[in-house]
Formats: structure tokens, C-alpha cells, sequence
């Protein structure tokens, strides 16, 4: 399979973390956008959660106004959430799971297990024009699901793997990138649009990037921490060039 374009999608969770540290309003989270935007990036991600403890409404209201490249709004399959996606209309979202004693997004969503809920919601998003995914684990179940509900992109759960890569667990890392790469091509087989994201870093994502299948990557955490030494702008074009050299061409333009 010829590999089309890889987009990356940066995602700006943290640095309202940095912001809301102090209660004030800097670090910006659309300045970094924007920074992000005219590093390369291809699109920004951003994460409202049921309990704001990042990203808060008027953050994605302003994002949703002033970007220049697809917003791609994170959010929990809920009708509050569905409401204000629905008002807003970012160019995407990606249904993720929520537990407000989460530290960070632990799992994929379980679609196979809320299909009833899950279809209704997804078929009004896409209704409004709203390009719908699901954040779901490299699971042939969830892509059926996916496929069930009329969802028409996955993006995977890569955090399992990132997580057996630093935890030093070399053959648990193995099973979990051979997952990823056979759901990559599930995915695609089954005509679902293939992104990847949680946890990546240069060199994971210089690997994920050479799965032709996938055609975006979001990212937030590690640029943003990366960004304390390096500057956003350093932190992205290091990661694009990583994504690059793992696809073996130039990564995506809008
Ligand atoms: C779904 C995912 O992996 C992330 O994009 C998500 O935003 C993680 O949650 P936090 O950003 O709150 O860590
Ligand atoms: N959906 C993944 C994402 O947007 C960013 O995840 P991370 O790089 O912050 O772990």
C-alpha cells in the first residue's frame, strides 16, 4: 500500500494545565496553537473534559474562531458534550472515555459496549458536517463497533504501547505494536479512516508514521513537555521530522 500524507495534529491540553496551575491566562493555549500551526502542524487537538481540569470552554470557543487548520475537539460520548460540539461545530471530534479520577485517558472507548448509546450520537455529529472518531484500543471488536455505529475514522490507542516501551517490557511492547499494525490494516479493510495517538514521542512516532494505513497523528504531551527546553516550535519540527523519516517522505500539508 503506497502511504498517503501523514497529518500531525498537535494537541494543547497541557498548556492549559501550565495555565491553570496559577488561575491565570498564560500560558495560552491558542497562542501555542498557532505557534503549533505555523511549525507545520497539520491540525490542533484539544480535550474538553467533564471536568475542565485543562482545556475549558471559552479555550475552544477561541480556538474554534481564530484557527487556520482543522480543530479536532476531544470529547466524552455525553450530551452535554454532544450539545456544545454540536453548537460549535469543529471541523472533527474523537469520542474519547472519561473518569474524572483518570490521570490521563487510560483506556480505548468500549464502543462495542455502548453501541445503543453510542450510534445515535455519532449519526447527529456526522448529520451537522462534524468528521466523527473514535479513540478506541487496536481491538478488531472496536472497529466493528466503530463500523456499527457509522463512525468513520479510529484513531489508536497507542498508550499501551509507549507504556511497555518505557517500562522496559521489550516483548510486551512487540504484542502491542503487532496489534496496532494488524487494527491499522482492520481498520483500513474495513474502510475506516486510521489515526494513532497517546503517549508518542519522535521515536515512536518515526515508527507509527511508517504504517501506511495511518494518516494522522495527534499529539500534545510530550510537546508540550518538550517545549519547557526546547520551544514549541523546536519540539514540533523535531517531531515532524521524525514523522517524516518514519514515512519516508514529506508529512502532510493542509
Ligand atoms: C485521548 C487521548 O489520548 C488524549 O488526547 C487525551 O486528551 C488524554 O487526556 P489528557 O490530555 O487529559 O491527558
Ligand atoms: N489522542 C491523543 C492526543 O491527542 C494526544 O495524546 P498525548 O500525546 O498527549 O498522550
Amino acid at each position: 500500500m503506497t502511504a498517503s500524507p501523514l497529518r500531525l495534529g498537535v494537541n494543547v491540553d497541557h498548556v492549559a494545565t501550565l495555565r491553570n496551575a496559577r488561575g491565570g491566562r498564560h500560558p495560552d493555549p491558542l497562542r501555542a496553537a498557532e505557534i503549533a500551526v505555523a511549525a507545520g502542524a497539520n491540525g490542533i487537538t484539544a480535550h474538553l473534559r467533564e471536568d475542565r481540569r485543562h482545556i475549558r470552554d471559552d479555550d475552544m470557543e477561541r480556538l474554534k474562531r481564530h484557527l487556520t487548520v482543522p480543530l479536532n475537539m476531544e470529547m466524552a460520548a455525553t450530551s452535554e458534550m454532544v450539545e456544545i460540539a454540536l453548537r460549535l461545530k469543529p471541523h472533527a471530534t474523537c469520542l474519547v472515555p472519561e473518569r474524572r479520577e483518570e490521570r490521563t485517558t487510560e483506556g480505548g472507548l468500549d464502543a462495542a459496549g455502548q453501541r445503543a448509546e453510542l450510534e445515535p450520537r455519532v449519526k447527529a455529529l456526522c448529520a451537522a458536517g462534524i468528521r466523527v472518531s473514535l479513540f478506541v484500543a487496536p481491538d478488531p471488536v472496536q472497529l466493528d463497533a466503530a463500523v456499527a455505529v457509522g463512525a468513520p475514522v479510529v484513531e489508536l490507542h497507542t498508550g499501551a504501547w509507549c507504556e511497555a516501551i518505557a517500562a522496559g517490557e521489550a516483548a510486551a511492547a512487540r504484542a502491542e505494536l503487532d496489534r496496532i499494525v494488524q487494527a491499522a490494516r482492520g481498520a483500513r479493510a474495513r474502510g475506516l479512516e486510521v489515526h494513532a495517538g497517546h503517549g508518542l514521542d519522535p521515536l515512536t512516532a518515526e515508527t507509527i508514521a511508517a504504517l501506511p494505513e495511518v494518516v494522522e497523528l495527534n499529539i500534545g504531551h510530550w510537546l508540550v513537555a518538550e517545549s519547557v527546553f526546547d520551544g514549541l516550535e523546536g519540539a514540533i519540527r523535531r517531531m515532524l521530522a521524525a514523522m517524516k523519516r518514519g514515512r519516508g517522505g514529506a508529512p502532510a500539508r493542509n
